[in-house]
């Protein structure tokens, strides 16, 4: 009964304020109202001594999307602000490790450029109506509010909002979490989310000062990278996209891998780490270029592995293929990328791959290296990796003295030892990777000292050593073998030649005879 009370009070009430309303309307058409409101402005304009610009946090047109010019302004008036707000928010990033503090709603701040003094205010609008559905958390929409003198409208509205966005934009680099991307099987892009690319924050701690290399090589690949970093004028004026690829080579457990990270650290980049056997085909391999950012790192991890884009293997299934059995050629190659697609589940081509490293498409998005790891560079079809599509190729070795002292002052903190001189000598005639090296250089537990762990590296290059010189005596005996056996087999032909050669007298032999059989029976006739 009560509800029902309330109910036909409530029904009445809403009639009461629809009547008011629709009075209203008639009163003041809609016409009449934008026109007052006009001449209000106007005049307001005319006495009002300031220029307001409105920033908003979400663009009309995109309604999950922040604004970039937002974000860049919330960064600047975080660090140019802290100070004089009186109220701050607080945004803890980087795993807790850092707190970014930004203005409160309804702050104002001042700040000052070129001698100019200008406000910022910081507000929230709540809409009147509460959108059914939304992507976003909530429907506040914030905005940053500029107000600088009406004479100084021009150098403000030119000069410092565009100081505003780049350092902000700037800060925000800065501030970010890297990430480490790598793509989405392409069958799986069609979903709910529809991402090409997954990410983790990238936190990996190599460094340049980690990573042990020759001091001159490092110092050279550092110098490279810094120029590319800040050659953005140099690249426009050559008419080259910004981006520059790199090739790393060598065997296993040399720090090719490692060498990515540090180079995603130094550049504070992040890295999409591409893996070319889930990508369908060419036009997918399009799509994740175009959904990467600037300021980031592609890396293709054992490019000869990835897919059959080796000319020389190509051209060994080619040879090994003839020699088998004799079927129709256009069947085998139908049978031979069925084999594949199977296989990899792949269609990127070698020509796709060009085109992802320089075709036209990848030209959008700027300030990215594209490096390439291998194994084995000898096998790598020479298209994929001439200069300038690979334009630093850098070869990863075995630990040589100098990187082993890198390594010994990252592991155990030394700089030098009494051992250093026997590793010096041992180094130069046994092939160890740095992997190994550092494995040794480790102790494992506490009663190893530096110089248990450089007598275990003395041990490890000797048994190294002893394996290498059985090892060469094992291939010694193998190739010998191999030449005796081809030596026999080339005998065998030559012989096999030589009864061919005879065999052709025999038969004319034979057939003179015949021949002259004949003539002598038919004199006989
Ligand atoms: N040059 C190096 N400097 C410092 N550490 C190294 C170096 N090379 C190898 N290491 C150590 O060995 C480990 C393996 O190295 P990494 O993964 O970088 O080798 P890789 O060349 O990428 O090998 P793969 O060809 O098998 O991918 C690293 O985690 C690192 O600890
Ligand atoms: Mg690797």
């Amino acid at each position: 009964m009560m509800m029902m009370g309330e109910m036909t009070q409530l029904g009445s009430l809403i009639g009461v304020v629809m009547f008011i309303w629709a009075i209203f309307r008639q009163l003041f058409p809609d016409e009449l109202r934008r026109n007052a409101r006009k001449y209000v402005d106007k005049v307001v304009s005319y006495v009002y001594p300031y220029v307001e610009i409105t920033f908003h946090e979400y663009q009309v047109d995109s309604w999950f999307e922040r604004s970039e010019a937002f974000v860049a302004i919330e960064r600047y008036l975080s660090t140019n602000s802290s100070n004089r707000a009186k109220k701050l928010k607080a945004k803890v990033v980087k795993d807790c490790e850092s707190v970014v503090l930004s203005m409160d709603e309804n702050e104002e701040v001042t700040d000052e450029f070129n001698g100019i003094q200008v406000w910022w205010t910081s507000s929230k609008k709540i809409p009147q109506r509460q959108a059914l559905f939304s992507y976003r958390g909530d429907e506040e929409n914030r905005f940053y509010r500029l107000i600088c003198r009406r004479e100084h409208r021009d150098i403000i509205t030119k000069a410092y909002v565009k100081h505003v966005l780049d350092e902000g934009k700037a800060i925000a680099i800065k501030e970010r979490q890297r990430k480490l991307y790598t793509n989405n099987k392409s069958e799986n892009w069609h979903g709910y989310k529809k991402t090409v690319w997954s990410h983790i924050i990238f936190e990996h701690p190599s460094t340049f000062d980690t990573l042990a290399m020759d001091p001159k090589k490092k110092k050279e690949i550092l110098n490279d990278l810094i120029t590319f970093s800040k050659s953005k004028d140099y690249y426009k004026k050559v008419g080259k996209s910004w981006k520059r690829g790199y090739l790393l080579y060598g065997p296993p457990g040399t720090g090719k891998s490692s060498m990515i990270a540090a180079i995603a650290n130094f550049l504070e980049y992040d890295i999409y780490d591409l893996e070319l056997t889930s990508v369908k085909d060419n036009t997918d391999l399009r799509k994740l270029l175009i959904d990467t950012s600037s300021k980031s790192i592609i890396v293709i991890e054992d490019i000869d592995c990835s897919l059959d884009l080796t000319g020389q293997r190509k051209e060994k299934k080619k040879e090994e293929s003839s020699k088998g059995d004799k079927k129709d050629p256009i069947e085998k190659k139908v049978e031979e990328e069925l084999e594949d697609k199977k296989k990899k589940g792949s269609e990127v081509t070698l020509s796709g791959l060009l085109n992802f490293i320089d075709g036209l498409w990848s030209a959008c998005g700027s300030e990215r290296l594209i490096i390439f790891t291998t194994n084995y560079v000898e096998k790598l079809d020479p298209a994929l990796i001439r200069r300038g599509r690979m334009d630093k190729r850098i070869e990863m070795s075995y630990c040589c003295f100098e990187t082993f002292k890198v390594l010994a002052k990252n592991y155990l903190d030394l700089d030098s030892h009494e051992l250093f001189e026997t590793i010096s000598r041992m180094l130069a005639e046994t092939k160890m990777t740095p992997a190994d090296v550092a494995e040794n250089l480790m102790p494992k537990s506490d009663e190893e000292n530096a110089e248990v762990c450089l007598k275990n590296l003395i041990k490890s290059l000797e048994e190294a050593k002893e394996e290498a010189r059985l090892k060469a005596i094992e291939d010694a005996r193998i190739k010998a073998e191999e030449e005796e056996a081809s030596k026999k087999k080339e005998e065998n032909g030559k012989k096999e030649q030589e009864i061919d050669a005879k065999l052709p007298d025999e038969e004319e032999e034979k057939k003179d005879s015949k021949s002259g059989d004949e003539v002598e029976a038919k004199e006989n006739v």
